[in-house]
């Protein structure tokens, strides 16, 4: 048998990026002969094996047919006598169908990059120096999760563009109804992933170009085309402020619930009546609606959900935060549920400030409304409710009246502390 480094680690090491996962194939072999060396059986849909030490991946050679739309749908091939290039030829870009033999990989996990000893039938070394995402065969259409992978590749190689064959093949995709049959915890996960990468936007530039933003996220889909006020927005479009307040997320390393957040607080801008354009009245209440949908269809995670529930309702608030007084101010933080939930209120303040500058012109500008708003809850905080409590329970008060008391003191407090008149 013989065993060849496959896929991301090739390109990642070409690249010169940090490794990530390994994954290997297996030409020549049977199930059986890997079993008698040790190797743990683990897949379920192909012949996939664990190595006895390392427990990295390694897969037999296969070929794929598609016999159904979606992601399940296929039946596969994996016999000795599938050769190394027809493996190679079912995977999804060129610049992924490049493979090392295991005898030039050293344990160190280095591995030289030499042309002469990758096997590269399909020219991916030229794409990766012409930085292009490029199809392999048209057994990329087999799985429709390559749209998505692309997109994200796009986000993360942001210097690579898509060839015009992959992405009028992946519009032939969408228009056959492809992205449709996915399931949607696929399709989380690889949007969740795309929006990690350096520059998210990207990801929906291809989901747009492609038509598949308008199938698995048309809520999204519908900003584009939607003025704002150009006194807030110099950038006018929604779909356009969109981008920039994901790539603002990305640019201040904000964790998934963030970006997720970003991506859907302006969501009702796209049900705004058009007679109240470009003004946006009560578009938070929308977006939260909309958002329910989402998440639902989706099966977003729960940390994303509710943070992004906040963000929704409260974006527009959050930015008008300083004017408020101390009342007001308490009762922000109380519909936040701030005080039981303080990290979960500090991402929400730190999407807002994506959203505050994810605007053109205003990358670079200061949101004083975080630290303001961090200080009106350290100073809602301060409050000793055991206290208070203690002290109504001596006066003989219960229930509903000492949370007033505990009120009053939190609204006593961010007056005191200069924070709100
Ligand atoms: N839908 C898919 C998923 C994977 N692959 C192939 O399997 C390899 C490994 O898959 P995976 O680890 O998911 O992707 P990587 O390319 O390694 O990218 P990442 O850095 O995101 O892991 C890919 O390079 C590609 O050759 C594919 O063709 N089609
Ligand atoms: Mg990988």
């Amino acid at each position: 048998m013989q065993i060849y480094l496959v896929g991301g680690a090739v390109r990642d090491a070409w690249l010169g990026r940090p490794p990530g996962d390994r994954d290997w194939v297996v030409v020549g072999a049977t199930p059986e002969a890997l079993l008698a060396q040790g190797y743990l059986a683990v897949g379920k849909d192909f012949p996939v094996f664990l190595h006895p030490r390392t427990h990295e991946e390694y897969a037999l050679a296969r070929t794929e047919r598609k016999t159904a739309p979606g992601y399940r749908g296929f039946a596969v091939h994996a016999a000795p006598d599938v050769t190394l290039e027809q493996d190679l030829a079912r995977r999804d870009l060129t610049i992924n169908a490049i493979a090392a033999p295991a005898d030039s990989v050293s344990a160190s996990g280095q591995f030289l990059i030499n042309s002469e000893n990758l096997i590269d039938p399909y020219g991916g070394q030229q794409d990766l120096r012409d930085k292009v995402l490029r199809h392999v065969t048209l057994a990329f259409r087999e799985d429709p999760v390559r749209i998505l992978r692309v997109a994200r590749f796009a986000a993360r190689f942001t210097d690579f563009s898509v060839a015009a064959e992959t992405l009028a093949l992946m519009r032939e995709m969408v228009d056959a109804g492809e992205v449709d049959a996915l399931v949607p915890e696929r399709v989380w996960q690889e949007l969740a992933r795309g929006l990690m990468e350096v520059q998210p936007s990207r990801m929906f530039e291809v989901l747009r170009d492609c038509g598949a933003l308008a199938r698995l996220l048309p809520e999204v889909a519908a900003l584009w085309g939607v003025p704002q006020r150009a006194d807030y927005h110099p950038e006018i479009d929604t779909g356009v402020h969109l981008m920039m307040v994901l790539d603002m997320a990305a640019r201040l390393q904000a964790p998934l619930p963030v970006r997720f957040a970003c991506l859907t607080h302006d969501l009702g801008k796209a049900t705004t009546p058009a007679d109240v354009l470009p003004r946006h009245i009560g578009h938070e209440a929308r977006s939260a609606q909309l958002l329910k949908g989402v998440c639902q269809r989706l099966r977003v995670p729960t940390d994303c959900r509710e943070l992004a529930d906040v963000v929704a309702r409260e974006h527009g608030n959050i930015h008008r935060g300083m004017e408020f007084g101390a009342s007001a101010t308490l009762r922000l933080l109380e519909r936040c549920d701030a005080l039981r939930k303080p990290q979960r209120f500090a991402d929400a303040l730190l999407a807002c400030e994506c959203d505050a500058r994810g605007r053109l012109g205003l990358h670079d500008s200061a949101y004083p409304q975080r630290p303001h708003w961090l200080q009106a809850l350290a100073a809602a905080q301060s409050v000793a409710t055991e206290v208070v409590a203690r002290e109504a329970q001596a006066k003989g008060l219960q229930g509903k009246d000492i949370g007033g008391l505990v009120h009053a003191a939190r609204v006593a407090a961010l007056r005191n502390s200069g924070m709100a008149a």
